[in-house]
C-alpha cells in the first residue's frame, strides 16, 4: 500500500529542493557576476586615463573619481558578502532541507498551517518562508513535549496555539527516507538513530534531536543565570553548544560571537568542540581554559596545562594552596581594607636600565595627598592619575633641558633617522624641544607603561601581608611560574584594591566542567564579569579533581550578590549503552537519590578481567582488539604517570596496533568513546571517594562496549 501522507511529503521536498536549487544558480550567477564587475571596476579605476596628478585642482578631481568608485566597489563588496553568506546557507540546506513540521492551528478560521523546521530558515524568490530556522519563535512548538493547546512567544507576545501535529523526518538531499509522527516527546526511533551513529572526533551538533529538558534550557533568556547540574552524558556540552547558536541568533541585532566567551576545562576539548557552531553557520566565541584566561589577565608567566592537571590531580593539596582556594580567604580580602592600608611598603620602583626613574618613595609622598579615609582602590586610582601628571610633567621639564636639546642637535643623521624616522630640518628651540619630548617618551615609554599597568603596586608584598594576616604565617613562594590557583589571588587583590577589571562587552559567559573550579575560582569570575549573563554546566559526580565546588557553594557565591541562580537538573543519560549507564549510576556520590535514565538500548554488558601481571595483560587486549574487529579502543588511566607507563609498554610489545589510544582520566573527561577499558580498577588504585568519581567519569566515557580489568582484588565500587 502506497502511503499518501509519504507521497504528499516526498513531493513537497522535491519542490523545496527544487527552490533551494534555483536559489543556488541565482545566488551563484550573480556572484560571478558581482565579481566581474568588481574586477572591471578595479581595472577601469588602475587605467583610467582620467587620472591626473598634474595640478592641486586635477588632484582634487581625480580623487573624487577615485571615491565614487571606491564606493561603488564597496557596495559590491557588501552585495557579495551577503550573497556568499546566503549561498552558505542555501548549501547546507541542500543537505538536508528540514527535519521536522509542526501543523499548528492559531484559533481562527484560518486553515492549519504547517511549518517546516530546519538547521536554517529559507524563504524562496517570492518571500514564501519555506522552511524556519529551528531558533525561530515557531519552532519551539515542535520542541516541546505536548500536543493539543501550546504557546509560543514573539516580541514578547504569547500567541496560544493548538498543536495538531508534530512530524520528525529524515531527510537526505531531496529523499525522504522515513516520517514519524510524535505523540509524546520526540520520537526515540530518530533520536536512537543519531545516538548509534559512531563517534567521531569531533562533536556534533544535536539540532534535529534536541529534547525538551535541554530545549527549556537552551531557550531560557528570562533568567541571567543558570546552573545546570547533569549527570554523564545528559547533553550538557550540546546543550551549551546549542543555546550559544540560539543566543546568536535571537539576539542577532544586539550581539555576535564577539559578545561570549566560553571557558573550557582543557585544550583538547575545546578542539573537540570546534566545529558544533561553524556546522549551525555561526562564527564560534573566544574559546579558552580558566589558566588561559588568567594568565592573560596577569601578565606572568604561568604554570603549563600539564602541570596544572597533574598538580589538580593529586592525592591532597597543599595547606597555602588549600587556602588560597578558599571562600573564607578570599572574603577576608576583600574586607581586609585596613590590612592593605596599614602596610607601609605598598610601591615598587619604576627603573629603566637598572637606574631608579621614581622611586617608592616618591609614590609613598604621592600616595599620601589622597584622602585618608576612602577606600584603597580609590586612593591608588587617586595616586595613579597623579603619578602620571607628575610623570608627565617630569618628562616635558627634562625635554626643555640643556643636556636633551644639546642631545638632539649633536645627533647624526643616522641617528635622527633611527629615532624619528625623519632628518631634523628645523632647529629653532621649539622644534628641538618637541624633538627631546619625542626622544624622551619613546625612551621611557616602559616607566610610562609601568605606570598604566600598575607595575608600581607591589602585589606581592600586599598578596604577602595578606596571607599573615588572615593565617598568622607567611607564605612561601616557591616557583618561578605563577600557579593558576595564586594568579586567581591576584586578580581578586588587583581588582579589589587597585583596579576594577571587567569585561562589559562579554554579554554572555559559558563555563563548563563548573565543578572543576575552585571557591576562589568562581567568586572572581562572578566579580570581573558583573555585566555578563552566566551559564554554567558540570557533574557534581564528576569532581574528580582536589580542586572543586559544590553547586549549593556556586549558588551562595552568586546569591551572596543578590543575584538568582536558576538551576536545572538533566537525569537522562544520551550517551552510553543501558549497560554502561547502569555501571555509572551506581556510582554515584552526589545526590544519592538521582535516578538517571538510559536512553540507549541495553547493548553488550560489561566485561571484567582479572590481569596477573603486563604480559597477561598484552593477552587480554589482543582478545579485546580481536572482538572489536579494528575498531579503536580507549584506555582510560587514573592518572598521568599510569598513562604513560602503560603507553610506553605498548610501543614497545604491540608497536603495529595504532586503533588504540591510552589518556588519563583527566584530559578524558568531556570527551567520549565508542569502545573504553578502564584500566586497572583495584582495590588499592580505587578507594576513597574521589576515587568513586574517577571511576564513574571514567566509565561513562563509553559508548558501546566496556571493559575493566585489575589486578589482585576487584575495587569495592564494581563489585
Ligand atoms: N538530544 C540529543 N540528541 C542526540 N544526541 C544527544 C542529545 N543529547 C545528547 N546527545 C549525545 O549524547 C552524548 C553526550 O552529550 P554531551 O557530551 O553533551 O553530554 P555531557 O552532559 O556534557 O557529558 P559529560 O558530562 O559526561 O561529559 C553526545 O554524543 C551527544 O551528541
Amino acid at each position: 500500500m502506497v502511503d499518501t501522507e509519504f507521497k504528499k511529503e516526498q513531493e513537497y521536498l522535491q519542490f523545496v529542493y527544487e527552490r533551494l536549487e534555483a536559489t543556488e544558480q541565482t545566488l551563484r550567477d550573480s556572484i560571478e557576476q558581482n565579481k566581474t564587475e568588481g574586477i572591471a571596476a578595479l581595472k577601469n579605476m588602475s587605467g583610467d586615463s582620467s587620472l591626473n596628478f598634474d595640478s592641486t585642482l586635477d588632484n582634487l578631481d581625480t580623487f573624487l573619481g577615485l571615491e565614487m568608485k571606491s564606493r561603488e566597489i564597496d557596495q559590491m563588496n557588501i552585495k557579495l558578502k551577503a550573497a556568499l553568506a546566503l549561498l552558505e546557507k542555501v548549501e547546507r540546506l541542500l543537505q538536508s532541507p528540514y527535519f521536522g513540521k509542526v501543523t499548528v492551528d492559531f484559533l481562527d478560521d484560518e486553515p492549519n498551517e504547517g511549518f517546516y523546521i530546519g538547521i536554517n530558515g529559507f524563504a524562496d524568490e517570492e518571500g514564501d518562508n519555506l522552511i524556519y530556522d529551528w531558533r525561530s519563535p515557531i519552532a519551539e512548538l515542535f520542541y516541546n513535549d505536548t500536543l493539543g493547546n501550546s504557546s509560543y512567544e514573539v516580541n514578547q507576545h504569547t500567541i496560544d496555539v493548538e498543536i495538531k501535529s508534530r512530524r520528525q523526518l529524515i531527510v537526505e538531499a531531496n529523499r525522504l527516507l522515513n516520517y514519524f509522527d510524535t505523540t509524546v516527546a520526540i520520537q526515540d526511533d530518530v533520536l536512537l538513530e543519531a545516538l548509534e551513529q559512531d563517534t567521531t572526533e569531533q562533536m556534533k551538533d544535536i539540532t534535529a534531536t534536541i529534547q525538551n529538558e535541554q530545549n527549556v534550557i537552551i531557550r531560557d533568556t528570562k533568567h541571567p543565570i543558570l546552573l545546570v547540574n547533569g549527570v554523564a552524558g545528559s547533553g550538557k556540552t550540546s546543550t551549551v553548544m546549542q543555546r550559544i547558536a540560539y543566543l546568536l541568533y535571537s539576539l542577532r541585532k544586539e550581539i555576535t560571537s564577539d559578545n561570549v566567551l566560553i571557558l573550557s576545562p582543557n585544550n583538547q576539548f575545546i578542539n573537540y568542540i570546534s566545529n558544533v557552531l561553524p556546522s549551525l553557520g555561526e562564527k564560534n566565541p573566544l574559546n579558552m581554559t580558566l589558566l588561559q584566561f588568567v594568565g592573560q589577565q596577569v601578565n606572568w608567566k604561568m604554570e603549563t596545562e600539564e602541570e596544572y592537571f597533574s598538580r589538580i590531580s593529586q592525592p591532597t593539596v597543599d595547606k597555602q594552596t588549600a587556602v588560597l582556594r578558599s571562600l573564607e580567604f578570599v572574603d577576608f580580602i576583600k574586607q581586609a581594607n585596613e590590612v592593605v592600608a596599614a602596610e607601609g611598603d605598598l610601591f615598587r620602583d619604576l627603573m629603566h636600565k637598572g637606574k631608579i626613574i621614581i622611586s617608592k618613595e616618591k609614590m609613598m609622598d604621592i600616595y599620601q595627598t589622597t584622602p585618608e579615609s576612602s577606600p584603597m582602590i580609590d586612593r591608588i586610582q587617586a595616586t595613579k592619575s597623579r603619578l602620571a601628571s607628575y610623570w608627565e610633567r617630569r618628562l616635558i621639564a627634562q625635554s626643555k633641558t640643556h643636556a636633551i636639546q644639546d642631545q638632539i642637535l649633536e645627533m647624526s643623521e643616522k641617528m635622527q633617522m633611527k629615532h624619528f624616522g625623519e632628518l631634523i630640518t628645523e632647529d629653532n628651540e621649539e622644534k628641538v624641544i618637541e624633538y627631546g619630548e619625542q626622544l624622551l617618551r619613546k625612551k621611557y615609554r616602559g616607566v610610562t607603561k609601568g605606570i598604566e599597568q600598575n607595575k608600581w603596586v607591589d602585589l606581592t608584598r600586599i598578596f604577602d601581608a595578606l596571607y599573615l594576616h588572615y593565617q598568622k604565617e607567611s607564605y612561601v613562594h616557591s616557583r618561578e611560574v605563577l600557579t593558576v590557583d595564586e594568579a586567581v589571588i591576584y586578580l581578586l587583590i588587583m581588582n579589589t584594591f587597585v583596579e576594577r577589571i571587567s569585561f562589559p562587552l562579554m554579554r554572555f559567559v559559558l563555563i563548563d566542567e563548573v565543578q572543576d573550579y575552585t571557591p576562589a575560582q568562581m567568586s572572581l569570575m562572578s566579580d570581573l564579569f558583573t555585566k555578563s549573563d552566566f551559564t554554567m554546566v558540570g557533574d557534581e559526580n564528576q569532581a574528580i579533581f582536589n580542586s572543586s565546588i559544590t553547586f549549593q557553594e556556586i549558588a551562595d557565591i552568586i546569591e551572596n550578590k543578590q543575584k538568582s541562580v536558576q538551576r536545572y537538573d538533566l537525569v537522562n543519560s544520551y550517551r552510553s549503552s543501558g549497560a554502561i549507564t547502569k555501571v555509572f549510576s551506581q556510582l554515584i556520590t552526589a545526590n544519592q537519590k538521582i535516578e538517571i535514565i538510559p536512553v540507549r538500548p541495553q547493548g553488550n554488558e560489561p566485561k571484567v578481567y582479572e590481569v596477573s601481571d603486563k604480559d597477561d595483560f598484552k593477552g587480554i587486549l589482543e582478545q579485546i582488539l580481536m572482538e572489536l574487529d579494528g575498531k579503536s579502543l580507549t584506555i582510560i588511566t587514573k592518572n598521568e604517570q599510569e598513562a604513560e607507563e602503560l603507553s610506553n609498554y605498548l610501543k614497545e610489545n604491540l608497536p603495529f596496533v595504532f586503533s588504540i589510544k591510552v589518556l588519563p582520566i583527566s584530559l578524558s573527561k568531556g570527551l567520549e568513546f565508542d569502545n573504553v577499558l578502564v584500566y586497572n580498577v583495584s582495590e588499592e588504585n580505587y578507594q576513597s571517594e574521589r576515587d568513586q568519581r574517577i571511576l564513574y567519569t571514567a566509565v561513562s566515557r563509553g559508548m558501546q562496549n566496556l571493559f575493566v580489568t585489575y589486578k589482585g582484588n576487584l575495587s569495592k565500587f564494581l563489585q
